[in-house]
């Protein structure tokens, strides 16, 4: 799996016009974490939630399908954007999932790589050590993307206004 994610990552990369080994040396020696998401049945399934909206802290998340993840979206400073999502529950099924975390080594900093801010002339994410990240994205439990919001510079805001 951590093979796949490197690959993909490194593809996501390429088509983002990055520099060459800007992507792989973030991943290098990054974190790769489980989660296992449990849902059992539930009598009154519009009453309540599995899993409240939330998106993916680190790189890339892999489930069944692929999301982009709020990592992804600081690194590509804004191209890919990140997916909030939630999980909701059945009344006559339970549902397991296996979500997969591919994250950047935590001695690095997270914010926009340099080639795509000279491409696009502008930073739209502030740049942190990925530990000061991280401590934010999980003070702040899983709320929607609170983080990414804190992360985002005035450009971004009003880009998003405006559309
Ligand atoms: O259960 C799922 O399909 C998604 C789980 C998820 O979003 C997560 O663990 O971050
Ligand atoms: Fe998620």
């Amino acid at each position: 799996m951590k093979k796949l994610a490197k690959a993909i990552l490194g593809e996501m990369g390429k088509a983002l016009g990055m520099d060459n080994e800007e992507m792989t040396e973030l991943f290098d020696d990054g974190v790769q974490s489980m989660r296992m998401n449990y849902y059992p049945p539930c009598p009154e399934p519009q009453l309540a939630l599995g899993l409240c909206p939330h998106s993916d802290g680190g790189g890339l998340t892999i489930v069944y399908q692929l999301n982009e993840t709020e990592g992804l979206q600081i690194i590509s400073n804004g191209v890919y954007k990140s997916i909030e999502h939630r999980v909701t529950v059945q009344s006559n099924k339970e549902r397991l999932s296996v979500a997969t975390f591919y994250v950047p080594n935590m001695t690095k900093e997270l914010g926009p790589t340099h080639s795509l801010v000279a491409q696009h002339k502008v930073a739209n994410f502030r740049r942190v050590p990925f530990v000061e990240y991280y401590k934010g994205f999980f003070a702040r439990k899983l709320e929607g993307k609170s983080n990414l919001e804190f992360m985002k510079l005035e450009v971004e805001v009003l880009k998003e206004k405006v559309v």
